[in-house]
């Protein structure tokens, strides 16, 4: 674990001492969108038109964020435009690496450099910054799109839709207030609430997330039991994202980070609800159950000094949900 400063890269841990023990995530940097026809989006940038095979994809199957733009790649039928790479699981001293391995760790596919740092220098040869997956490169114009994952699912749901053909639609215009509002108690207490819990250095900063997360797991659980899903009857993006926090939770979460009041499988709703997404033709293949294991117990020094792996039972995600 590190940053680059001035683009060069230094191995030091978060800094929770100026915050009194609280993580507090950093904003990604990159913030540009691939539009239709290469007009700005949002933030950023114009020149970034959706086409195919002309963009790449970096990833880690462990990482819930970067795993929200697989899942958007695969429900959009972007895997023959859109490329990936697979970061090794292990986040050691020099950040995420391209080592390969047995369970899907491909290596860089573009340039075969050694670590994902040398991509964002790569893109800004004085980057100053946390390197962060997932990345969405510009093979054309050689640099980084997007580094945000929030954004990366809104371009994946509608920027190539004239090239795939594909107008499934997770981000639909009349939900987008409700969706924001329940995006943002999940993305803070629950997406994020789990590693202000995991990577609290102190118990003040540790209660105070604990006790937000279990609180919106409580409220999933009775919403869950009248909805089918977040929005109603309408499968959307909010769905995805809490999905992700979901299917690691009772795997690292409950343990590593001591989320530990209760696992997803003792919410009858919450974890038929899981399954049921994870069934969504196509999903499973995107849940890296060996790369989420390893990289959590393995890269946090920390937390885990001596990378014991606990006695874990993988979650029958595949069993029967009920949920119509
Ligand atoms: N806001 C980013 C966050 C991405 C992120 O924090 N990814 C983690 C992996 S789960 C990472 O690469 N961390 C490395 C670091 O913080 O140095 C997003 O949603 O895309």
């Amino acid at each position: 674990m590190g940053m680059l400063v001035d683009g060069i890269w230094q191995d030091v841990w978060y800094d929770t001492k100026s915050t009194g023990g609280r993580f507090e995530r950093s904003n990604a940097a990159f913030r540009n969108w691939i539009t239709p026809d290469g007009r700005a989006g949002l933030t950023g940038r114009d020149g970034f038109a959706a086409e195919s095979g002309r963009y790449h994809l970096y990833v880690s199957l462990a990482c819930p964020w970067a795993h929200r733009t697989l899942i958007f790649r695969k429900l959009k039928g972007l895997e023959d435009h859109i490329s990936i790479s697979v970061v090794h699981p292990e986040m050691l001293d020099q950040g995420w690496s391209f080592l390969t391995d047995d369970h899907g760790a491909t290596g860089d596919g573009l340039y075969g450099l050694d670590y994902a740092h040398q991509i964002y220098t790569r893109a800004k040869s004085d980057y100053s910054g946390r390197v962060t997956v997932p990345i969405l490169w510009d093979k054309q114009r050689q640099t980084i799109v997007s580094n945000e994952s929030s954004e990366i699912i809104r371009m994946f749901n509608s920027a190539f839709d004239g090239v795939t053909g594909n107008t499934a639609d997770f981000w639909p215009e009349a939900l987008r207030d409700r969706i924001e509002a329940v995006n943002a108690r999940i993305y803070d207490t629950v997406n994020n609430g789990v590693y202000k819990c995991g990577f609290a250095t102190s118990q003040a900063a540790y209660d105070a997330a604990e006790a937000p997360l279990f609180d919106t797991l409580d409220w999933l659980e009775g919403h869950l039991a009248q909805n089918r899903y977040l929005l109603g009857d309408s499968l959307t993006e909010a769905d995805w994202r809490l999905f992700t926090t979901l299917v690691r939770f009772d795997l690292v979460y409950n343990h590593h980070f001591k989320c530990s009041r209760a696992r997803i499988a003792d919410y009858p709703n919450l974890w038929a609800y899981t399954r049921a997404l994870y069934q969504v033709p196509g999903v499973a293949e995107t849940v890296g159950v060996e790369h989420i294991v390893r990289h959590y117990y393995y890269s946090h020094p920390t937390i885990n000094p001596n990378r014991i792996v606990p006695m874990l039972t993988t979650p029958d995600f595949a069993a029967p949900h009920g949920r119509g």
